[in-house]
């Protein structure tokens, strides 16, 4: 049963709905990975929408930067108040949630905070320190933020630039900004709500450079807010999107903080100016494996909240007829309509088991690290770099189809598309961006081949295992492990390519950095093809596991679209596999699975369970009602409260005047 049927709904969305086969409860269930947190979250979302205080003060397109940043304050404020009543406080799930449910996804001044400010400290600080700062951060009393990338250097992390000298007469560390160029540059809630920041500096003792470190560093005054004397801070302006957050620039003069701000849990700074290495090199690295690790599952709702939207839209829009003259019919009918959005449904459900997955797989590392086993951090490290990457970029595809297929209405910002989109997309640069770390994971594919060609692919882990084997040929009869296979040759064929294309390049006398360069654009298709295979072995492994035969049953037939699809998209890479036949085939199977899903898509984005709070879309509306809602708010443009602007009588109209004469 679809839970959202209502009375006073669309029809057209209601007849949607009873066609479902399936209980959207019991499948929200499987999508948040239990039935609590799946019931908590309406519980959350029924109680916020209780609560006068914390509704839009108006839609968010009409508001202007100011006010979005104003309105997330109110809110933050008054969550923080209201939280301990609301939700589970050590739930991080729940507290996500309902951020996102009450000031959703454009950014606010605690977004950071929760993600990037307090894990570097719970993780990386000591005992001494956390007892120090945790606390207080997670009562809010300080507000924080996470400053790493500069004006000149993003993903190089080698040429950041501001350091953090110790001396030792004083035992501080004295902060510097250099250049221009190490100026902080872009971290969220800087510019003019964090008081404190994980800053990442150059540490520098007796002259020696040891590579960036983290340190708590208070960037404002605790009683005024004013900047503190040494640090210049302030907004970078206006972005795509995620226009409710403070992205800021931060420099440093000769600003002092004491030793013991330096997260010192894994490196250490002594006070006689001894320095102790971390366990592992990148240890300092592990809050952006942290955030990457969520990134999949994150990513997979935006791309929910765009799908939810445009196939109910879908559902309710009647353009031109099939069979039928008498009625038009739902532009859902439609195979083009189909085969732009199903895919994109199942990829969404993908990406959020693979989240599930890859969140499941930090905090087993996080337990190992804390416990002196380092051994999983460049497994996770090549998994996650892959992930973050193929996520976003399907996403951004994915939410941009579903914008054209809502037509003139999805560009309107009414669909909130374009916003769900800018918001999304931002993933493809920020924790890394693409290329570069598509290039991260390349480097675990290269080596992982050395070592088959070394001889040692028993040593291969198992995500790796299958660029050993040697399949030439595949089963007509295909199902899912069979689609695996396919894919596994696929991504083994060009990982190898790519590696010999770069070994060739050496081989004639290239420098490694030479090669590697020539060889990236085939390196990046073999890491993109490796992580789509972990997708999709992920999303075979979880319907596997679902016990609700019902549930299961709707999940084979998405997982059916999947599979097909995927295997079309990579046709160029199988044709030395697969036959022309054998592809005609996987191709009929695609087009059978669209129309097998049909009767369950709008129950399918229903139990993603996103309220119309969340959703902000007039388009995406749960009831269905879209027309007269439309019709309202353009209305309720503030464009539209004269009839006559000062546009028309300052201008046009003496212009029309003067033409007249
Ligand atoms: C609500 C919206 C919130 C948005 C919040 C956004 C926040 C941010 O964006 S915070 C800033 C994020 N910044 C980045 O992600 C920077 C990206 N760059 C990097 O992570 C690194 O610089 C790098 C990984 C691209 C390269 O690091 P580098 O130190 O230069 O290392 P090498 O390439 O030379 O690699 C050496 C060796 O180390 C391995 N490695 C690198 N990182 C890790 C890691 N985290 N864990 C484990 N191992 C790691 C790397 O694979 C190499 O291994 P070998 O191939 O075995 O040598
Ligand atoms: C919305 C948003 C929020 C952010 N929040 C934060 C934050 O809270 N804290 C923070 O510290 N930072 C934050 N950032 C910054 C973000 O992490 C960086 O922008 C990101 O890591 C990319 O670095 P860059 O800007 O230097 O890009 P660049 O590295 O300059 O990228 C430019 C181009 O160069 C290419 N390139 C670079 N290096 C290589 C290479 N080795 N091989 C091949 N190609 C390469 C890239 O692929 C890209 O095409 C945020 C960014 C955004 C957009």
């Amino acid at each position: 049963m679809n839970q959202s049927i209502k009375p006073g709904d669309n029809p057209d969305l209601t007849e949607e709905r009873l066609s479902g086969t399936f209980d959207t409860n019991s499948m929200a269930a499987v999508i948040y990975g239990s039935d609590k947190l799946a019931q908590r979250r309406r519980e959350i979302s029924e109680a916020v929408s209780r609560i006068p205080e914390l509704q839009d003060s108006k839609p968010c397109p009409f508001m202007t930067r100011e006010e979005k940043i104003l309105e997330g304050s109110r809110k933050s404020a008054i969550l923080n108040r209201l939280l301990p009543g609301l939700i589970d406080l050590d739930s991080f799930e729940e507290t996500v949630f309902i951020h996102q449910e009450v000031i959703g996804i454009e950014g606010h001044p605690l977004a950071l905070h929760e993600s990037l400010f307090i894990p570097p400290i719970a993780t990386q600080g000591t005992d001494e320190q956390q007892k120090k700062w945790l606390g207080r951060a997670q009562r809010r009393e300080i507000i924080g933020c996470y400053a790493q990338t500069e004006l000149g250097h993003g993903s190089n992390l080698r040429a950041l630039e501001t350091t953090a000298t110790f001396d030792i007469s004083s035992q501080e560390f004295i902060l510097n900004s250099p250049t221009i160029t190490s100026l902080k540059w872009w971290p969220g809630a800087l510019g003019k709500s964090a008081n404190w920041s994980i800053v990442i500096a150059n540490l520098i003792v007796h002259d020696k450079n040891h590579g960036p470190h983290p340190f708590m560093v208070q960037l404002r005054d605790e009683k005024s807010h004013e900047p503190l004397p040494g640090i210049t801070v302030g907004d970078i302006g206006p972005k795509m999107a995620f226009n409710g957050a403070d992205n800021g620039f931060l420099g440093f003069e000769n600003y002092r903080i004491p030793r013991e701000n330096m997260l010192m849990r894994h490196s250490k700074v002594t006070p006689d100016g001894g320095y102790i290495r971390p366990p592992h090199a990148k240890i300092g690295y592990s809050g952006m494996v942290r955030v990457r690790s969520r990134m999949a599952a994150e990513q997979g709702l935006f791309l929910a909240h765009a799908l939810t939207i445009a196939v109910r839209y879908s559902a309710i829009r009647r353009q031109g007829y099939l069979e039928d003259r008498s009625r038009e019919v739902k532009v859902l009918d439609y195979q083009t309509q189909q085969h732009r959005l199903f895919p994109s449904i199942a990829r969404a459900y993908a990406f959020i088991f693979c989240g599930f997955e890859t969140i499941r797989l930090y905090d087993q590392l996080l337990i190992d690290v804390q416990n002196g086993n380092t051994s999983g951090m460049a497994d996770l490290h090549a998994l996650t770099s892959g992930l973050k990457s193929v996520v976003t970029h399907q996403t951004g595809e994915g939410i941009e189809q579903a914008r054209m297929a809502c037509g003139g209405h999805g560009y309107s910002m009414a669909s909130y598309i374009s916003e769900i989109y800018g918001v999304a997309i931002g993933g493809c640069t920020y924790e890394g961006e693409n290329m570069v770390m598509l290039l991260q994971l390349a480097r675990y594919l290269v080596k992982s081949i050395e070592m088959i060609q070394n001889g040692k692919s028993k040593n291969l882990g198992p995500m790796v295992a299958y660029l050993a084997a040697n399949e030439s040929e595949i089963d007509l009869n295909l199902g899912p492990n069979e689609y695996l296979k396919v894919f596994q040759y696929a991504a083994r064929s060009q990982a190898w390519r790519a590696t010999e294309k770069f070994q060739k390049l050496r081989n004639s006398g290239m420098s490694k950095e030479q090669a590697w360069n020539q060889a990236s654009v085939e390196l990046t298709r073999a890491s993109r093809l490796h992580t789509r295979l972990y997708i999709m072995s992920t999303f075979i492994n979880h319907v596997g596991s679902v016990v609700d035969q019902k549930i299961k049953k709707v999940l084979i037939d998405l997982l059916n679209v999947h599979i097909t699809y995927e295997v079309m998209d990579i046709g160029i890479y199988v044709q030395g596999l697969l036959s022309s036949d054998q592809m005609d085939l996987i191709r009929n199977q695609l087009y059978v699975s669209l129309e097998t899903i049909r009767p369950n898509a709008v129950s399918l984005v229903d139990s993603f369970q996103i309220s119309d709070m969340q959703l902000r879309s007039v388009l995406g509306r749960r009831d269905g009602n879209v027309y007269e809602n439309l019709f309202k708010w353009a209305k309720s443009c503030p464009l539209n409260d004269k009839d006559v602007l000062e546009s028309v009588t300052k201008y046009l109209k003496p212009m029309m005047d003067k033409s007249k004469l």
